[in-house]
């Protein structure tokens, strides 16, 4: 496999090997000459230690590429799987493919026991898939299997070229690995399943499929692009991040009413990023050690999203003590959000690389304040009821108007005064192909919003007085605006 001239040539290792072995012969026999006058004990060791010292060393280096180190995966072994990949030879005789409806491409693996010849700046390189039954010494978890499989990479070179290829080859092989998958990326969702038994709870992975983009958001355009831009200078800081001995992560509140988008701008996001998403539902989750693990298995370049983040905690059943399959009693949790929010900064500051986090409330005013703190969350967006913007986006997407409608004057008279959001509007719209029909559709819902807005407001201004309910109009009229907190300065930007 190796080329002759990276290593000793098959004559010259004999006639090395020749040379030790009459060397190890010749002490042998002078040992046995005068085995009357040397020890047994004694002549056994010297033979011995002349046996080490002259054995011929092995020219191969062989690096072993473990799957897992322990808690989390090993980025070198995924990266080595996705590099691999392309380099399959016509030698390779067995290999692993698969294709899942949404994959643009073929997902090709080694199989185990195949081995893969690589060639870096002239240095051959040797690459081996190993498989082998470990056995399970989880004692604390019955419902494990006992053996579970292990497998490794190795990858063999001569030692002479060690630094070149841990230095230069394997960083190589990491960034190659990142750029394959940036291309034939399928986003991933990542949702918990806790049907695998006591202690089982763990990510489970499905194609992200959420079609929402920024472009198809119905959200103002100032505040599209401050969240565009935003995370553009996010994932290019990383030297920045560094510098400042700050995480490289992010972290934005999306609070407003039921359906004004904030689930589909966590989609548009990931789709932008192309980030896979982490949907933490804390209701399932009962130990901080689950909690602990579930951070750990989550992948770098990532958005983890706590979804109603006032509703996920403090929930009565946390409360109680739980108990284990065995009826022993568990350390209950009692999670907080104070606490967890700690738990997050202290885990995701030592380990992770680019992750965004986000969450999602309809009440922000319901929020702990240590949530709301200035420089916790990096930004906070406002996602409100639609706007007239918001429409075009939505006649756009559904109804493929990009010009004018006769109707759109009066709806969009309507909108300025009616509190309705873009998934109401979205609801109508899909109704009936023929535009007319659904916006006619959208006026009568525009008009029925407004008289049920009329009469919230007097009855509001029976009990608060007039002016206090035109004030809380106004406030609540704000469309969309945004908080974003750089370091201990905080920037109000109203969109609208
Ligand atoms: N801003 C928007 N732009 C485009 N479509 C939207 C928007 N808001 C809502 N929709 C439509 O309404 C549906 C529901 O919206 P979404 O789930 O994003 O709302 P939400 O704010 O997360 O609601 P909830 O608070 O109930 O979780 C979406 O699938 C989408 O079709
Ligand atoms: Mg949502």
């Amino acid at each position: 496999m190796f080329s002759g001239k990276e290593f000793p040539s098959s004559s010259s290792f004999f006639a090395a090997y020749a040379s030790m072995a009459g060397s190890i012969m010749m002490a042998q026999s002078i040992a046995n000459q005068l085995s009357h006058l040397i020890p047994h004990h004694v002549r056994n060791y010297l033979v011995s230690t002349l046996r080490y010292f002259f054995k011929p060393q092995s020219p191969i280096l062989t690096l072993v590429i473990e799957e897992s180190t322990g808690i989390a995966r090993n980025q070198v072994y995924d990266a080595s799987e996705t590099y691999l990949c392309t380099k399959v030879s016509p030698n390779t005789k067995r290999l692993k493919i698969s294709k899942t409806p949404t994959e643009k491409n073929l997902t090709i693996k080694l199989e185990k026991g195949e081995k893969i010849v690589d060639n870096y700046e002239g240095v051959e390189l040797q690459w081996r898939l190993v498989f082998a039954e470990a056995e399970n010494n989880d004692s604390h978890n019955p419902f494990k299997p006992r053996n579970v499989e292990k497998r490794w990479f190795e990858l063999s070179f001569h030692r002479d070229h060690k630094e070149p290829i841990l230095g230069s080859y394997i960083p190589y092989v990491l960034e190659k690995a990142k750029s394959i998958k940036e291309e034939v990326r399928v986003l991933k969702m990542h949702t918990l399943n806790n049907s695998t038994g006591y202690g089982g709870i763990k990510w489970e992975s499905i194609n992200l499929e959420h079609p929402a983009t920024f472009e198809t958001l119905a959200m103002e355009p100032d505040l599209k692009n401050i969240v565009i831009e935003d995370l553009n200078r996010f994932v290019k800081r990383k030297d920045f991040y560094k510098r400042v001995g700050r995480a490289w992560k992010r972290g934005y509140l999306l609070y407003g009413p039921p359906g004004t988008g904030k689930s589909s701008l966590v989609a548009a996001m990931a789709n932008h990023l192309k980030f896979d998403v982490y949907d933490l539902q804390l209701a399932n989750i009962m130990r901080d050690s689950d909690l602990r693990r579930l951070f750990l298995a989550t992948g770098n370049r990532s958005i983890l999203v706590i979804e109603d983040i006032d509703c996920s905690l403090d929930l009565p059943d946390r409360r109680q003590v739980s108990k284990d399959g065995d009826g022993r009693k568990q350390h209950d949790v009692q999670l907080t959000l104070s606490g967890l929010l700690n738990f997050i900064d202290g885990l995701w500051s030592s380990c992770g690389d680019e992750r965004i986090i986000i969450f999602t409330t309809n009440h922000k005013d319901r929020l702990d304040p240590a949530l709301l703190r200035p420089g916790r969350m990096d930004m906070h967006i406002h996602m409100s009821y639609c706007t007239t913007h918001g429409f075009r986006v939505l006649a756009s997407n559904y109804l493929g108007i990009n010009g004018y409608h006769t109707l759109f004057g009066e709806i969009e008279d309507l909108i300025k005064t009616t509190e309705v959001t873009p998934a109401q509007l979205a609801e109508e719209l899909m109704k009936s192909e023929d535009s007319n029909i659904a916006l006619e559709g959208v006026v009568k819902l525009l008009k029925r919003k407004k008289l049920e807005g009329d009469e919230l407001f007097d009855e509001g201004a029976k009990k608060v007085g007039i002016q206090e309910a035109k004030k809380q109009k106004v406030e609540n009229k704000r469309r969309v605006s945004v908080r974003i907190n750089s370091g201990r300065k905080t920037n109000k930007r109203r969109c609208s």
